[in-house]
């Protein structure tokens, strides 16, 4: 595997050390094709000279995790948030101008090494999200904020109400509410409130004393007592039935309940997570779920977004989803395509990360090749024309929300600043929150 070098431009004071290490270069500008290797050790990116930054994001985001990155930036460039970010989410170590060759040959060379060593090991990265299976790919700004609410949340016994889409992530943002909890150690019981027998809801949730209804042979615990001293994560909450919605209203506001065929009320101490994809404010409207326990399961709400509207995110999971089926099935862990990561831009994602899952599963399984195709992922059929420009807006809208939320980010929260970082006015820059519905932290 050579390194590779990507750069604005000739960079001959490097000639010395980059030929000791057998560099293969590349000079990236607006008309290059995509056609770099995404197979290498080490990849050394020059951003002293010419704005190539968003090229370059692209093409990172095809690399293989494993793959160390070091920049070359001038010092100035450090106070540039989409420069900055860049390093922080991708690089394994930086350097700034004048570059001291010397140390430039000792960073490659340490970085060549530990990179080719752990290839070779094909152990995980586990300071690299991308690579530990155990964590969730928040490479997104959004996500990013997303998770460090969640880190906010967690430890207070707070109700939380978690919406979203199908697919988008919901019962792992309760999964991480619980762990980062100080109720950790107790059980983390899920309830699918839609899936649950029609007779046997109650029983389910509240449990039955035996002999409380024909075939109850012998007591059982609901799950609210098998939550006992951890969480209870409701999930589809607009599904529960309106007997059993008021049962719960009690539980949330007594902690106490009865199981079915028992004589007293019963206590226990539960944390209570709920979520939902359908508009519960509209079910509220029909009749067909209560104000009053709506205000008591919604003490925080969490919005889970759709995976289109978190694109930094899509190149991420699929290298993600590509190594742990990959290992799965015991298959060689293949490298995605240019047109792939392409397609996977482009895509929708109505199903969003679970259709995503679904669709690299398949495609690794399908590809005979050496890299994973925009038709294996059964991405390859479409419209090119129109889709081209259906993207081209949902892109532009992306980025701009992206771009948003990085300012927000870097800025803390400052509008002043956050503006300034945009070059636009304070007036632009609510106009434009407003029209995101975004929220300064
Ligand atoms: N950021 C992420 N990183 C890694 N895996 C993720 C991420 N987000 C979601 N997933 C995975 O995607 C799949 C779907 O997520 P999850 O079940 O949490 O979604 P959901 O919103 O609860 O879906 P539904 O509403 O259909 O129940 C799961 O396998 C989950 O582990």
């Amino acid at each position: 595997m050579e390194p590779l070098l990507m750069a604005g431009f000739q960079c001959n004071e490097l000639n010395d050390v980059l030929s000791r290490l057998h560099f293969k270069l590349y000079y990236i500008n607006s008309h290059d094709k995509l056609n770099i290797p995404t197979n290498c050790a080490l990849c050394l990116i020059d951003l002293r000279k010419n704005d190539i930054i968003n090229k370059i994001q692209y093409l990172v985001r095809a690399l293989d995790p494993s793959v160390h990155i070091i920049v070359l930036i001038n010092k100035p460039q450090l106070e540039d948030p989409k420069v900055s970010t860049f390093i922080a989410q991708f690089a394994w170590d930086f350097c700034t101008s004048p570059i001291d060759p010397e140390r430039l040959a000792k960073c490659l060379g340490h970085g060549m090494g530990l990179a080719k060593l752990k290839q070779q090991c094909h152990a995980p990265r586990v300071d690299d999200p991308r690579q530990d299976p155990g964590q969730p790919v928040i490479q997104s700004a959004v996500m990013q904020q997303l998770f460090r609410q969640i880190e906010r949340v967690a430890p207070t016994d707070i109700p939380v109400l978690i919406r979203g889409e199908s697919g988008t992530g919901k019962e792992l943002v309760a999964t991480k509410l619980h762990q980062q909890s100080n109720r950790k150690n107790g059980p983390f019981i899920t309830v699918n409130c839609g899936a649950m027998a029609v007779g046997l809801v109650q029983s389910e949730l509240f449990g039955h004393e035996k002999g409380a209804f024909t075939g109850a042979t012998s007591s059982r615990k609901g799950k609210i007592a098998l939550a006992d001293g951890g969480t209870l994560f409701l999930d589809e909450i607009g599904d529960l039935p309106a007997e059993l919605q008021v049962n719960l209203l009690r539980f949330l506001q007594e902690g106490l309940y009865d199981c079915v065929g028992g004589g007293t009320s019963k206590s226990a101490d539960v944390r209570i997570l709920a979520a939902t994809h359908v508009d519960l404010e509209n079910a509220i409207d029909n009749g067909r779920f209560r104000l009053d326990l709506y205000y008591r399961l919604n003490g925080i709400t969490i919005e889970t977004p759709r995976l289109r509207d978190r694109r930094d995110d899509i190149i991420g999971l699929a290298n993600r989803f590509i190594g742990v089926y990959s290992n799965e099935y015991g298959l060689a862990t293949k490298p995605l395509s240019q047109s792939a990561s392409h397609a996977l831009l482009n895509h929708p994602w109505p199903g969003n990360v679970r259709e995503l899952i679904n669709r690299v599963r398949r495609a690794v399984v399908l590809s005979d090749t050496q890299q994973i195709s925009a038709q294996n992922l059964e991405l390859g059929g479409i419209d090119k024309k129109r889709h081209i420009a259906l993207s081209l807006k949902t892109l532009k809208d992306s980025a701009e929300k992206q771009a948003l939320q990085q300012a927000i980010l870097i800025a803390d929260g400052q509008v002043e600043l956050a503006a300034s970082y945009l070059d636009i006015s304070r007036a632009t820059f609510y106009r434009l929150i407003d029209k995101h519905g975004l929220q300064l932290i």
